[in-house]
């Protein structure tokens, strides 16, 4: 008989390192009140049965109206307030996709360069992630 341990309910948040140009895409959360004025990488939530790069695709399309393509993910869980925990995928803009725009949630984007990428207060949970994407980025991703 299968048990659920207590407690191991896991909601997986997938974040996009969307990058183009060499530059970071990175969002302005408008709410909750408690986020609101920072910083994250755009997604949202994995729904039931779902997998994590769909999410993504899905995510981008409703946050920002773009057409996305996931690259690869991010080595790495972060956790954010349970029980949800921070999945991080790269990806890239599909030829033709629209621009994105600050269509849900957020209230501002900013394609960030590398020299840019510490200039914006990133939601403190979100900061050990753009790090992780940082390594990558520098590899070459
Ligand atoms: N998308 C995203 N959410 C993050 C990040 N860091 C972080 O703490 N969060 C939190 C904010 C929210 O509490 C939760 C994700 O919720 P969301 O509002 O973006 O996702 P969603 O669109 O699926 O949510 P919902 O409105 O359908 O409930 O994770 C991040 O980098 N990206």
């Amino acid at each position: 008989m299968t048990r659920m341990t207590p407690g191991a309910e896991r909601i997986v948040v997938v974040g996009a390192a969307l990058l183009d140009g060499g530059r970071l895409l990175a969002a302005r959360r408008s709410a909750p009140a408690d986020l609101a004025g920072r910083w994250e990488l755009p997604g949202g939530k994995v729904e039931a049965g779902e997998r994590p790069e769909d999410a993504l695709v899905r995510e981008l399309r409703e946050e920002l109206g773009v057409d996305a393509e996931p690259l690869g993910r991010v080595p790495g869980e972060w956790p954010l307030r349970t029980p949800y925990v921070l999945q991080v995928w790269t990806a890239r803009l599909r030829p033709g996709s629209p621009g994105p725009r600050p269509l849900e949630d957020h209230d501002e984007l900013r394609w960030l360069t590398r020299a840019e990428l510490w200039d914006v207060p990133w939601l403190d949970q979100d900061v050990p992630a753009v790090r992780e994407v940082t390594a990558r980025w520098r590899a070459g991703v």
